[in-house]
């Protein structure tokens, strides 16, 4: 093939009904991230970076041959790019034998932390463990040591339950009871309340977050008596969202008024210092103007927030690119000394392989998405942002860096009650 090109895999989750169709958004800023990085002299110099992606609709059957079609088709590709939880796992699971190193940039399961199953994974986007430190400090903060759980039954969320356990423990909190659901949650709530469950994690999409609030409402487990946590990366108007077949049979007032004073926890996906360069130049403000630009050309009516799926982690999948050409960068420095270059890769020569891994390992720099930094199983470093809903709303109530413990508070949370709800029902002895 021609001799300048440096070639990587990219599958991108596009098309399909099941799962996240993030591709939509991660595709384009993939491309352009591959556009600044063959613009820079400085990396790379010589070479010219190329994507090869194609669809896997989410589906792990699909990804997996797309794989194939990339591995068994030249040019030789030197590293994969994936993005769904499902089909990163197949990739990751398979990539090893190929020697390829995998950057997913839209997997957020638990079970991909796991160095023996997958060896050469890397993540740009955070596992969902990284909710449960911030959890922690939380019910700490409000002294919180009596908690509920309410999951959907879902393997993200089950290995996210199991974590989030394992820290309570650590942290002296006592689990009540822990209750899951298919896809009723009825059964499940009314149990919530015969455990007199004050404080409640719940861990579930979108969908069924919807039939939960409404059962809340029914079963009037909410109010000032009640903590709720959910997860914040819902739509910003989930719970006034009515749609037809999700036969929800609270009206929206209702919805509000159960959704009120709730708490979200979510991992940052864009730099948060919206004037702060980074490593390609633009600030976080910037790239968004950048990507709306592309995805208007594209047909996607931003103007009115027409959003394509996967725009809330577009900058992972930019960072990801970053990643990569940083790491190719260092790899290539160190195997000129050996008069080698990443142009002998052949999917079989396992030092190259090793370079490029420990490359990726150590590659640390302030991206779009805030600092990118793996952890030793391969997990993104991130910071979190706590919310809650006020009048309706949701506000930002602060900050938690995990890896400093360190936690920026603004002090606006509001409670109906007038102060902190207790985490459990304090019978007071009347001498
Ligand atoms: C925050 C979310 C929506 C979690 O699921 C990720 C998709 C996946 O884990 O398959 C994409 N980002």
């Amino acid at each position: 093939d021609s001799g300048n090109m440096l070639h990587i895999g990219g599958i991108f989750p596009i098309a399909g009904e099941g799962g996240w169709q993030g591709g939509q958004a991660c595709m384009p800023a993939a491309r352009l991230a591959l556009e600044d990085v063959n613009s820079r002299k400085d990396l790379l110099p010589g070479y010219v970076l190329n994507l090869h992606s194609n669809d896997s609709e989410c589906e792990p059957g699909l990804g997996a041959s797309v794989m194939y079609n990339l591995l068994y088709n030249q040019p030789t590709k030197l590293m994969l790019l994936a993005g769904c939880s499902t089909v990163c796992t197949t990739v990751a699971e398979a990539a090893k034998m190929w020697n390829l190193v995998v950057l997913c940039y839209g997997a957020s399961s638990p079970a991909l932390s796991d160095r023996n199953r997958f060896p050469t994974l890397f993540r740009t986007h955070p596992s969902a463990t990284v909710h449960n430190p911030t959890r922690i400090k939380l019910m700490k903060k409000f002294n919180w040591s009596r908690i509920s759980i309410l999951q959907q039954a879902e393997e993200v969320f089950i290995s996210t339950v199991e974590d989030l356990e394992r820290r309570c423990m650590e942290a002296g909190i006592e689990i009540v009871t822990r209750q899951s659901f298919l896809s009723d949650p009825t059964d499940a709530v009314r149990n919530l309340r015969r455990q007199d469950s004050r404080v409640v994690v719940g861990l579930f999409y979108v969908v069924a977050a919807r039939r939960v609030l409404c059962e809340l409402y029914k079963q009037n487990l909410y109010g000032k008596q009640y903590t709720w946590f959910f997860i914040g990366w819902y739509e910003d108007n989930w719970f006034e969202i009515m749609i037809e077949k999700e036969g929800i049979e609270c009206t929206v007032e209702q919805m509000r008024m159960a959704a009120e004073g709730h708490i979200t926890t979510e991992a940052l996906m864009w730099n948060q210092n919206r004037m702060e360069r980074t490593i390609s130049g633009m600030t976080s403000e910037d790239f968004r103007l950048r990507l709306n630009e592309v995805l208007r050309r594209e047909g996607y009516d931003i103007a009115n927030q027409r959003y394509p799926e996967g725009y809330q982690e577009a900058p992972l999948a930019y960072d990801a690119v970053w990643s990569v050409a940083l790491a190719f960068n260092k790899t290539m420095d160190r195997l000129h000394k050996y008069g080698k270059s990443l142009k002998d890769f052949n999917y079989n020569n396992k030092e190259i392989a090793d370079d490029i891994y420990s490359a990726i390992n150590s590659t640390q720099f302030l991206g779009i998405s805030g600092f990118v930094a793996f952890s030793s199983q391969g997990d993104r470093i991130a910071l979190t942002q706590i919310e809650q809903v006020i009048n309706g709303s949701y506000v930002v109530l602060g900050y938690y860096d995990t890896q400093a413990d360190n936690l920026t508070w603004f002090g606006r949370e509001v409670w109906q009650g007038g102060k902190v709800p207790q985490d459990r029902t304090i019978i007071r002895r009347v001498l």
